[in-house]
């Protein structure tokens, strides 16, 4: 008699089969962010999650922001925060201060990959000119040195794929005249994912995926069209930050990127859960004729 526990085991792993090979050679972009970062547990596996798509052959970019890391910098060094209308301002110095904490954060991670025994390389946006910017107003206020980006020149990150390497991206890129603006992540992984023509593009971020109810997180999404998230937005059954990340979700789809992902970087090996599985555990955003692996396969 085979142990149950061991057929459970191999019904896991075969059940991975299809998706292996179906990503194989697929660049996959991860945009990492959010309290994973902070959290040494989680940080590392959601870095072997990343080696381990490497290994299975797909080519993972990863992505990565350091908010809540560059706010505990600014106030380490005692710098006060500038307001404008309700909204930070980034000004010359803690633009100066994201760069260093964001290239610091990007080094850790490069570090805790090349453990795992793969290469990983890390670079800045403005490496290869890699993400080129002008500034984002918010709601028509100059907020300083806060980037919208204008062009990707994915060249750097191809190179790297082509050599086998795992590119390690943070989002600081220049303008027109050379200025540095700090980029917002999920903007940066998103025009990142479009340019490089993901496979998928997938954000791990403090919130399980999209609820149709806010308030009750039994309701959550697994599997959305375009056209659906579009009307989610218009009715308003989402709100708040969820919005734009929507949105960002939609023009990856709409320029190329076959399918989204928004999952919850708190739950150890999300990723893998999603990639490799039928149901996955977040929600995915498919093409309006992206057919349903779940129902599919239920
Ligand atoms: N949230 C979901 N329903 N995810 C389904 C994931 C399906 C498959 N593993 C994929 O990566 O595309």
């Amino acid at each position: 008699m085979v142990n149950q526990k061991y057929l459970d085991k191999a019904e896991v792993l075969i059940e991975a089969l299809p998706y292996i090979q179906r990503f194989n050679r697929k660049i996959v972009v991860i945009k990492y962010g959010g309290s994973a970062m902070l959290d040494e547990e989680l940080k590392r596996n959601v870095i072997k999650d990343a080696v381990l798509l490497k290994l299975v052959g797909f080519k993972p970019i990863i992505v990565h922001g350091g908010g809540k890391e560059i706010s505990r910098w600014v106030g380490k060094v005692g710098m006060e925060p500038h307001f404008v209308n309700g909204l930070r301002v980034t000004d010359k110095d803690t633009m100066e201060i994201a760069e260093m904490v964001l290239a610091k954060v990007n080094k850790e991670l490069v570090t805790l990959v090349e453990s795992l025994g793969v290469q990983a390389v890390g670079v800045s946006g403005k490496d290869g000119g890699l993400l080129q910017c002008k500034k984002k107003l918010s709601k028509g206020e100059d907020i300083g040195y806060v980037g919208e980006v204008t062009k990707v020149n994915p060249k750097i990150l191809h190179d790297l794929l082509e050599r086998d390497f795992l590119p390690i991206v943070f989002p600081i890129g220049f303008d027109e005249n050379f200025d540095s603006y700090n980029i917002n992540a999920d903007d940066a992984a998103c025009a990142i994912a479009e340019a490089v023509e993901a496979e998928k593009l997938a954000f791990l971020s403090d919130i399980e995926g999209v609820y149709r109810d806010a308030d009750d997180p039994s309701t959550l999404i697994s599997e959305l069209r375009v056209d659906e998230a579009e009307n989610l937005i218009s009715d308003g059954t989402v709100g708040g930050g969820m919005i734009p990340k929507l949105k960002n979700c939609i023009d990856a789809i709409e320029h190329g990127v076959n399918r989204v992902h928004i999952l919850d970087g708190r739950i150890p090996h999300s990723l893998l859960l999603e990639i490799f599985t039928n149901k996955g555990i977040g929600t995915a955003i498919l093409k309006d004729d992206g057919e349903k692996y779940y129902n599919e396969h239920e």
